[in-house]
């Protein structure tokens, strides 16, 4: 679509936005993205969460265009998703998220400003960084990346970090209580991967059922659209290895 036919849809949809009485961007967010990229997607669902149109660039990483002057110099870890909201520019998708609820957010249900509450939802953040995503990728990317073979210690510790996060889940609807927040958009495309590339995690239930509460909660903001395809996507490219 034309560039200026964008801004024009862009400029009408904040005026109705704000006669609703939310901020909301002055320009249209640019997010640089690929489609199957898991935070990108988390990224994305989020945005649609919050109503707010994002300026999607495709930056493909396997032609290096994360690696040209001009994207190093806005992001010299040369990683996506990357977002430039009017100058200001951010990457790490689960920091583009809080950003993105404080900056726009009507309500802060999707991250709750009482302490406590966010106090979970930022565990459940830190544990999908450095755990739950962290062994995914522990076990996939050698698979998609280097054309290696299933490892079992990898996998027995991913299915170490899901025990953890199905005791996380005892009593609650989603991960951080009993509302939808980032946390779980977060999370939820790890799993949107695992269930792709037939990975079983129905022994651990409570993980199972919130799998497919969060699916048809986030079913309004393109679940099927944004996440489910990009993880079919990258199945894809898990098959031909
Ligand atoms: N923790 C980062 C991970 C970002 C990341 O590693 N993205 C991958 C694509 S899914 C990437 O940019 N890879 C290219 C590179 O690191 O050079 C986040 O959540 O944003």
């Amino acid at each position: 679509m034309d560039k200026s036919v964008v801004h024009k849809i862009h400029v009408a949809n904040n005026a109705a936005a704000r006669a609703k009485g939310s901020r909301m961007p002055t320009q249209p967010i640019k997010l640089y993205y690929l489609p199957p990229s898991p935070p990108c997607r988390s990224v994305m669902m989020t945005a649609r969460a919050l109503d707010i149109d994002l300026e999607l660039v495709l930056t493909n990483i396997m032609q290096g265009e994360h690696k040209t002057p001009e994207y190093l110099k806005m992001n010299p870890q040369h990683t996506i998703p990357t977002m430039d909201d009017s100058g200001f520019i951010l990457w790490e998708s689960r920091a583009i998220l809080t950003y993105l609820v404080n900056a726009y957010g009507r309500t802060d249900s999707l991250y709750p400003k009482n302490p406590r509450q966010r106090a979970l939802v930022d565990q459940r953040l830190n544990f999908d960084l450095g755990t739950l995503y962290k062994r995914y990728m522990d076990l996939y990317a050698p698979m998609l990346f280097h054309g290696q073979g299933y490892n079992d210690e990898a996998a027995e510790k991913l299915n170490e970090a899901l025990g953890w996060l199905n005791s996380m889940l005892e009593g609650r609807v989603f991960v951080a209580g009993d509302t939808l927040t980032i946390a779980d958009i977060s999370i939820v495309v790890v799993f949107s991967n695992l269930e792709a590339f037939g990975f079983d995690f129905s022994a651990h239930e409570n993980v199972a059922k919130w799998f497919e509460r969060t699916k048809k909660s986030l079913e309004p903001y393109g679940y099927e659209e944004i996440d489910q395809a990009g993880a079919r996507m990258l199945a894809s490219f898990l098959k031909k290895e």
